[in-house]
């Protein structure tokens, strides 16, 4: 069973519009609904290809209903804890060239209190999880330092700790000693402070979080694909998508297939691949099942060129 942590859900709406425009009143077209968070996004992608999870997520007000009424309607095992802020609302505009455009509250503050609450959740089940997976924004409230705590006791209690998250988070992640952790280009780029151009710039920049207390260090690139460096070494890899539709939610199904293969070696990280080009295949945030992967075209190497240059 894999534990998933969203400290900052969401309800995420998608609308479809022709063209972006300042100023104007865009008329829709199609239009969804659906629960949102990194950490939740993880358990529906696992959940959409058979494989357990538990989604521990602080709730609050009418869209804390709303995300609680979507989770159980998806079939997402779940442990929501009350707060008595309003969970946010995410909302994504989607252009048919594959354009996102995403409006992300800060969502609401969670006191100490709540917080301690929701990391005493963890704690109390974490010992029966294969993985506890923290993914996502802090919402406003919690102290880094708090926030740190909680990773370090995980992973003194033994807990294999995997964190998805952005600057101070990350590092506090990557600093508690996370087997894992799953930085974009952006959040690898600030967590070491230098703009990757090259890909043999991403496996430095991977090998100094390593150095820095992760085990594992998987990078997702966008387009560029991903790159794996642990203690096996180093392995890149792509899957082509000739038309993206919707890259949201695209980091959250590589990091669930690369821990439903195995979180180890090429095998791991050719279904993390597969899962993320077929969720950047899918509309909004939708989570692929097993009959949208197609693993054929994901290509892993072991032996990259370093000076291969990185989309702009
Ligand atoms: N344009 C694309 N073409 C092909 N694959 C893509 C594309 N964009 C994303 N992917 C796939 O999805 C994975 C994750 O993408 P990305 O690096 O954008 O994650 P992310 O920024 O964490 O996404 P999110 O925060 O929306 O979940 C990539 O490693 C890649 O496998
Ligand atoms: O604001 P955060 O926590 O960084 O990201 C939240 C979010 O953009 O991430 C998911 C896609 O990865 C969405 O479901 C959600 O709206």
């Amino acid at each position: 069973m894999i534990l998933t942590v969203t400290l900052n859900p969401s309800v995420d709406r998608a609308l479809e519009v022709d063209a972006l425009v300042r100023g104007e009143v865009l008329r829709a077209g199609d239009s969804h609904i659906d629960p949102g968070g990194k950490g939740v996004n993880v358990s529906r992608a696992l959940l959409a290809n058979g494989l357990r999870s538990t989604a521990v997520v602080p709730t609050g007000g009418a869209e804390g209903d709303q995300l609680v009424d979507l989770l159980k309607g998806e079939g997402v095992d779940m442990l929501a804890v009350p707060i008595a802020g309003r969970t946010r609302s995410n909302i994504t505009l989607a252009e048919p060239d594959g354009t996102v455009t995403k409006i992300n509250e800060a969502g609401p503050v969670v006191s100490d209190a709540e917080f301690a609450q929701v990391s005493d959740a963890v704690l109390a089940v974490a010992s029966a999880a294969d993985w506890v997976v923290i993914c996502g924004s802090l919402p406003p409230g919690p102290s880094i330092a708090a926030f740190a705590d909680l990773c370090e006791r995980l992973v003194a209690a033994g807990s294999r700790l995997a964190v998805d998250s952005s600057g101070p988070a990350l590092l506090a992640g990557v600093a508690a000693g996370a087997a894992l952790v799953k930085p974009n280009r952006e959040e690898l780029a600030e967590a070491v402070g230098a703009e990757p151009a090259t890909l043999g710039d991403v496996i430095e920049a991977c090998e100094r979080l390593r150095a820095a207390g992760a085990g594992a260090v998987l990078a997702s690139l966008g387009a560029d694909g991903a790159v794996l460096v642990d203690a096996d070494g180093v392995l890149c890899g792509v899957s082509p998508v000739p038309v993206p539709r919707s890259t949201v939610g695209a980091g959250d199904a590589l990091l669930a297939g690369f821990l439903a293969g195995g979180a180890r070696g090429s095998a791991a990280l050719t279904e993390g691949l597969a899962w993320g080009a077929a969720a950047v295949s899918l509309p909004g945030s939708r989570m692929p099942t097993p009959a949208d992967l197609d693993r054929t075209h994901v290509s892993v190497t072991p032996d990259p060129d370093p000076s291969r240059r990185l989309h702009p």
